[in-house]
């Protein structure tokens, strides 16, 4: 069985923490065993190596959050979508490379799931299970469905066909009957009273299947012709395109701990803590919770029920129940991130001004990782001031190579050719001048050291 991850949106919904570049699912709200923070793609990747399938893993993603991915999760096998553009062509991506690149057999089970349930670690051996379910029962698809605890009407419902209950081996499932998205309070009583399960996005089925239903379709097979023609798949989910035309459909029930993190009152109720960061909260605050992400402390009086959350993309003060809204209240709200990680480390802006003549000055803090580099790169828009902080590295500008440390300062003119390697942690503060300080003015030459280093002449 080959497992795909999907690793989708960015979302606003966990605003100011998570924005364009960092979405909800790479935040280290967590904590894992050995006490160390963790995001919630870090702590799902640990369970399916306890459960022994990382092995046979792979990460659906876009090109956005490549970067953000190997930071986390490091060497973990990544299918890149061009462009975002829903579940279906991105599961459709992911089969073609199963099968074109990977050369994986028609006949073995491909299980989609989402990058980021909050579960414990029977959900990953009821995933072991929906393997057999497939090859057993000929279904065109398995789908595993969460029995769920209260009749939520933020969820679909995945409704059984009466007494159509069966085993394979230990495996209780049920052939599928219809999907109900959604429903209102009343509907999703009854609903649970059909013994109707929550969808939670987990899907297998025979690799045949999706490449059948691609040649059906007039869809390449072959991952690159994919690539290529990925800008004329339709739009559409893989619950629309797929899941609701298939013929045949089975679903098994899990019954363990199952949670969306998705706002900010379900996340803080799976908090060890209630606080991260720098501050306090009063002994007469009840069920609130502070994240800080500022190195300021954020002092927290008297209030009840509250989120406050800080980061250097802005500050968010909420009511918990109220806390679902934040998405809708920042539509129109544009900035760019001023946090972001990246497959060297992270950068954080301390500081942007822009003056009347149209001239702009950015300061931000860069954090490079010990023997990660930026790449060989050049701005048409900006010259650079450079002030290493601390740590030691190999610094290239114009093809001349000299080593740099803690109180030097590097002058990068516009269109100067320049990459930093990091020989320690480094980190240095620069100040950037020009017009149009954004991170689409790095002009990428090389991106490896070693590449880097052949271009290179010593001072
Ligand atoms: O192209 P890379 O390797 O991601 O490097 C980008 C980084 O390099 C710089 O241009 C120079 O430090 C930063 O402003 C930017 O974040």
């Amino acid at each position: 069985m080959k497992l795909v991850l999907l690793s989708g949106g960015s979302g606003k919904r966990l605003w100011p923490l998570s924005n364009d570049s960092r979405s909800k699912q790479f935040l280290k709200v967590l904590v894992n065993p050995e006490n160390e923070m963790e995001s919630m793609v870090q702590r799902v990747w640990r369970q399916l190596g306890a459960a022994g399938l990382s092995e046979s893993a792979y990460v659906a993603t876009s090109k956005a959050q490549v970067e953000m991915i190997q930071s986390q999760l490091g060497s973990a096998p990544i299918i890149v979508e061009p462009e975002r553009r829903d579940t279906f062509p991105a599961i459709a991506l992911a089969a073609t490379y199963l099968y074109s690149i990977v050369g994986v057999s028609l006949n073995e089970v491909v299980t989609i799931l989402p990058v980021d349930p909050y579960v414990d670690e029977a959900f990953f051996n009821k995933i072991n299970e929906l393997e057999q379910l497939v090859l057993s029962t000929n279904a065109d698809l398995a789908l595993m469905g969460v029995t769920p605890t209260y009749p939520s009407e933020k969820y679909g419902y995945i409704v059984p066909k009466n007494g159509s209950e069966a085993k394979v081996g230990a495996t209780d499932y049920h052939v599928v009957d219809r999907f109900t998205e959604k429903p209102d309070e009343e509907t999703a009583k009854a609903l649970i009273e059909n013994s109707a399960l929550w969808n939670c996005g987990v899907f297998a089925f025979k690799l045949d299947y999706m490449i059948n239903h691609l040649i059906n379709k007039g869809y390449p097979i072959q991952y690159e012709e994919m690539v290529k023609q990925y800008d004329k798949m339709t739009k559409i989910s893989f619950d629309y395109e797929i899941v609701e035309k298939a013929e045949k459909l089975v679903v098994t029930a899990y019954d363990g701990y199952w949670k969306d993190l998705g706002t900010w009152n379900t996340l803080t109720e799976q908090m060890d803590t209630d606080q991260i960061g720098k501050g306090l909260i009063s002994p007469c605050s009840t069920n609130t919770h502070l994240v800080n992400e500022l190195d300021i402390p954020v002092v927290v009086l008297g209030l009840d029920n509250v989120v406050v959350a800080t980061s250097p993309d802005g500050i968010l003060v909420t009511e918990k129940n109220a806390s679902p809204k934040i998405k809708d209240m920042l539509k129109n709200m544009e900035q760019r991130p001023m946090y972001e990680e990246r497959r060297w480390g992270s950068y954080r802006v301390l500081d942007y001004k822009k003056f009347a003549e149209g001239q702009e000055i950015l300061t931000k803090r860069m954090c490079i990782q010990a023997g990660k580099n930026i790449s060989y790169q050049l701005h048409l828009k900006r010259s650079e001031v450079w002030t290493i902080v601390s740590g030691e590295g190999e610094f290239i500008l114009d093809e001349n190579y000299r080593k740099v440390k803690a109180g030097d300062v590097l002058v990068i003119p516009v269109g100067g050719r320049h990459a930093i390697r990091a020989i320690t942690d480094l980190e240095y503060i620069e100040v950037q001048r020009g017009s149009e300080l954004v991170e689409e003015d790095n002009i990428r030459l090389y991106l490896e050291w070693s590449e880097i280093m052949e271009q290179s002449k010593p001072v």
